[in-house]
């Protein structure tokens, strides 16, 4: 059915993924689905295996091994903790690289407006914080329309304000584009306020899939949100 197939497009299908790195299986034969548009964080213990499965997904890792599908859209963007942009090109210029269209510029001062970050097409990047160079990195991984963003860590390194300004603004873009979103992040705060949906890797497998139901609009005082929380915590094995 067309309306079936419709609604696949642009969504994630892993089976039966594996990564050993010499006699370590860090990924142990892991399932997962990620709908069009679906908001999935991915938590674990440091070494648990999620920026390898990130990689994995990002092409960036030949060696993975699956007797199932990898099925992953044609569009992808990836977004890491540093912002990796070109310090010998301008703001603009980071925003586009790569992006092969004939309105490409016009597309990037759209991208840099929607971030917050109008005018400042011309500065270098070592012009602006860390926040803000994390800003004209979300504005190019948005650039090219992506169906599946990848986010490993990506405020991992900001203040605790600029935090939360841009979890902000990250549920806004995801909202106005409608990727799927995979984003790792050691912080269960974080997952439960961005996310729609929460998993948890341990020893290689997937230990918890949560959907916490949370309205649009959250916060950590809701009863919800504490019990996604705490569940997650307790999957994590750690007791507050
Ligand atoms: N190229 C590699 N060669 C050998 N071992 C690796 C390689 N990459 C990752 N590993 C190992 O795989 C395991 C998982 O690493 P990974 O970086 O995916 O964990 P992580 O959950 O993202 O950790 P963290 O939260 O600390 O970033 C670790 O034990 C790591 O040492």
């Amino acid at each position: 059915m067309a309306a079936h197939a419709d609604q696949l497009t642009g969504g994630v299908r892993i089976e039966q993924l594996t990564r050993r790195f010499g006699a370590k299986t860090v990924l142990d034969r892991i399932d997962l689905d990620i709908a069009p548009g679906e908001f999935v964080a991915l938590l674990g213990r440091s070494g648990s295996g999620k920026s390898t499965l990130l990689r994995a997904l990002a092409g960036l890792d030949h060696e993975v091994a699956g007797s199932g599908e990898l099925r992953i859209p044609g569009r992808v963007s990836v977004v890491f903790q540093d912002s990796r942009l070109l310090p010998w090109r301008r703001v603009l210029d980071n925003v586009i690289l790569g992006l092969r269209a004939p309105d490409a510029r016009q597309r990037g001062v759209e991208a840099l407006a929607e971030v917050g970050l109008a005018g400042r097409e011309r500065a270098w990047p070592n012009q602006l914080s860390g926040g803000e160079q994390q800003r004209v990195a979300l504005a190019r991984s948005l650039v090219g329309d992506p169906e599946l963003l990848l986010a490993d860590e990506p405020f991992g390194a900001l203040d605790a304000l600029t935090r939360i300004r841009m979890h902000d603004l990250l549920r806004a873009l995801c909202k106005r584009h409608q990727p799927a979103v995979l984003l790792v992040t050691h912080d269960v705060d974080e997952a439960v306020q961005l996310a729609d949906r929460i998993v948890v890797l341990d020893g290689g497998h997937i230990s918890l899939d949560l959907r916490p139901g949370l309205p649009e609009s959250r916060s950590p005082r809701d009863p919800g949100f504490q019990e996604a929380r705490e569940l997650l915590l307790k999957a994590l094995g750690v007791s507050e």
